[in-house]
């Protein structure tokens, strides 16, 4: 993905929520997007994908303009955005995908075992027959994460993707999107936590002041070292300033 020069403004005359930004996303990287409430993370991936449209530059997905070509351009990105609003509410987890997959032209054998698949990968594999609006909120992002992977589309723009998650499935998903690029894929997410850095690729963005700076990955920090352990048959007591002999009395 390329973008080029990419300005927008929700309104003419309030500050632009992204001036003049360019930034590329080779393949095989996983890339978080870190930036305060408000800096503008959801709009970037609503750009990205198409939804909004910007008011200058462009942005391609494997050389398709997605405001020009849009069918094309969408056919190689996996989407989720947060929150999950877009499902069928009265349909079950595997009806909605079939639905998805359909879009993406998989259907009957093909389509059914893609979607179990996916399901058991998100870990909602018992809750296949559950309609969408008895999900709790960390289920929703999961089926929203398999629906971004279905037809494996080469890159995922995921908004807050491990919200609402619990430990387990933060892991989970750390686990599918290192197989997505090592599988070629590339992965552009928004994040909250700062240690999802360390699950950068090679660089991460940070949106502040309208602009989107492409950062290195910073050095893990250094394991603190272990406190000496007190000598065997010693307690180890508070540190006592020596006294001198005045004040001890002698
Ligand atoms: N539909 C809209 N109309 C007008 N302004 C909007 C609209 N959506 C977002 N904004 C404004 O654009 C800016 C960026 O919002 P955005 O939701 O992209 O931020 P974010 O980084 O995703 O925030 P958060 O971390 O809180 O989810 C904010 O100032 C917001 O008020």
């Amino acid at each position: 993905m390329t973008v080029t020069g990419m300005s927008m403004s929700y309104r003419k005359t309030t500050t632009p929520v992204f001036s003049e930004v360019d930034f590329t996303v080779p393949a095989g990287r996983l890339v978080p997007v870190l930036g305060s409430n408000g800096a503008g993370k959801t709009t970037l991936l609503k750009i990205l994908c198409g939804l909004i449209t910007p008011n200058a530059g462009s942005v391609t997905v494997q050389g398709e303009d997605i405001v020009r070509r849009p069918v094309a351009a969408r056919a190689h990105l996996g989407v989720s955005l947060y929150p999950e609003r877009s499902f069928s509410f009265r349909l079950t987890c595997t009806q909605n995908l079939r639905y998805y997959a359909s879009l993406r032209d998989l259907y009957g054998a093909r389509a059914k075992q893609e979607i179990a698949g996916l399901l058991e990968r998100v870990g909602l594999a018992e809750y296949a027959d559950t309609q969408f609006m008895r999900l709790s909120l960390g289920q929703r992002k999961r089926l929203g994460m398999a629906r971004a992977l279905l037809g494996s589309p080469s890159l995922l723009l995921l908004d807050e993707p491990t919200a609402n998650l619990d430990t387990e499935n933060v892991a989970r998903f750390h686990e599918i999107i290192a197989e997505h690029a090592e599988g070629g894929g590339s992965v552009l997410f928004s994040t909250h936590t700062e240690g999802d850095l360390e699950k950068a690729t090679e660089q991460f963005l940070r949106i502040a002041d309208s602009r989107v700076l492409s950062l290195p990955k910073p050095e893990p920090k250094p394991e603190p070292e272990a406190e000496p352990k007190p000598e065997a048959g010693r307690e180890a007591g508070p540190i006592v300033e020596p006294k001198t002999l005045q004040e001890a009395g002698q």
